[in-house]
């Protein structure tokens, strides 16, 4: 099963209904790596023996792991944190989340500056690049509990927009037109 992944529609209504545009606008897991997210479905129910999540952590040196609760029981601050994932920003590396419990709303921003949304549910462990304007939202199903990977010791910093001026964000953009250059000459 792919993700479930869509064009937004322009209104301001509450950002935890679906906001499909009318009619609906599915994106594919092409559009998704074009801009370069990376997507896995794993069996979420036994995570902490699961061989292919490890293959995955070793292939790419995700040594850093941790858990969230996305409830305001557990977590401090958390209208101001839910907040900050709300606010479209960058990280100066990967944001990798495998989601194990509940659902959300992942929105990313693609080439043409338009939001798509992607439908977190138990087992998807997505990677988004560096450098991607982004930002999160729980569902009406009002709970997650997800996975925080990384490289090394993590930075949880984030850098809302605009940061045309970022590193990460200037490499993201260059790598973007390095891509559609080599797919007009493939052709
Ligand atoms: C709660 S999943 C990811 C939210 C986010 O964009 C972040 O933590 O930076
Ligand atoms: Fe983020």
């Amino acid at each position: 099963m792919a993700l479930e992944a869509w064009f937004m529609d322009d209104s301001d209504g509450d950002k935890r209904l679906p906001h499909h545009r009318s009619p609906p606008e599915f994106v594919s897991s092409d559009h998704l790596s074009d801009v370069g997210v990376l997507y896995w479905k794993l069996d979420p129910s036994d995570y902490e023996n699961d061989e292919e999540l490890r293959k995955i952590r070793e292939d790419r040196g995700y040594n850093y792991m941790d858990l969230v609760d996305l409830c305001p029981e557990k977590v401090d601050d958390y209208e101001q944190k839910l907040k900050n994932f709300w606010t479209e920003h960058i990280h100066g590396d990967e944001e990798i989340r495998y989601f194990l419990e509940g659902s959300g709303y992942f929105d990313i921003r693609d080439k043409d500056d338009r939001w798509i949304r992607m439908w977190v549910k138990p087992g998807d462990l997505i990677v988004l690049p560096a450098g991607i304007y982004h930002r999160f939202t729980l569902d009406t199903s009002n709970y997650i509990k997800l996975m925080r990977l990384f490289i090394g010791e993590p930075v949880w910093a984030s850098f809302n927009r605009p940061q045309e001026d970022h590193p990460a964000r200037k490499q993201y953009t260059r790598s973007l037109t390095e891509k559609a250059g080599a797919a007009l000459a493939a052709h």
